[in-house]
């Protein structure tokens, strides 16, 4: 099998046995490489306030999370060729797991010492479109003691700590959006990566999708 084909058959399979699929060191090389350049070259300024909205909303939005964020699109080479390989997973992932995946969306993430993102879940069962979550960690040199690790809590009690991921180059999470509550711990370095969502099409008469 090649190695793509051997890292899309370790996360269905895991996706389906468990709902998460945690793989380190398993993107190409080349690939994980070149996101990193892009994001050395992306300048502070190119990062926004994560979620910002009125005012008061972002004062509720700073308790809650931190990060800086800048969504990927397909003009930069590195950018695409990240939204490409997803698009290779969904393909993969329909086919074995006939999860129905219609798009994905992904930004840069951008957690400067002290960031952090409170317990959360990603979708909200009943309205959600968003089915599946994968976040891309692209910090070469990450420490134990450098904080931000990612915990996932228990489906089923969500006060019950899962696992913990600490963002080191090249590891790759996947989980189900819906099912499993998660936070990011206060980084102490800097702290990069690509959280993404692949999305069931919900486009109806008025609106097209997929919006943002
Ligand atoms: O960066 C991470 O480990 C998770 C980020 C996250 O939960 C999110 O952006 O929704
Ligand atoms: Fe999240």
């Amino acid at each position: 099998m090649p190695a793509t084909e051997t890292l899309f058959d370790s996360i269905a399979n895991a996706l389906y046995e468990q709902g998460y699929a945690i793989t380190t060191q398993a993107i190409p090389d080349a690939l994980t490489q070149a996101l990193y350049q892009r994001i050395q070259q992306l300048q502070d300024d190119d990062f926004r306030q994560a979620g910002t909205g009125r005012q008061q909303e972002h004062q509720l939005n700073s308790r809650i999370r931190r990060d800086k964020i800048r969504w990927l699109g397909n003009t930069d080479s590195s950018e695409k060729a990240w939204l490409d390989f997803m698009a290779e997973l969904q393909t993969y992932l329909n086919r074995r797991l006939f999860l129905g995946l219609f798009s994905y969306e992904c930004h840069f993430a951008y957690y400067q010492p002290g960031d952090f993102y409170r317990k959360h879940l990603d979708a909200f069962r009943g309205q959600a479109n968003r089915i599946l979550t994968t976040v891309l960690y692209l910090n070469p040199g990450w420490q134990p003691g450098d904080g931000g690790e990612l915990i996932i809590y228990n489906a089923e009690n969500q006060d019950d700590e899962l696992l913990r991921v600490a963002p080191t180059f090249g590891t790759l999470v996947t989980f189900l959006s819906e099912e499993f509550p998660h936070e990011v711990v206060p980084a102490l370095n800097d702290r990069y990566s690509i959280a993404g969502w692949f999305r069931l099409n919900s486009s109806n008469a008025n609106r097209a999708d997929p919006p943002r």
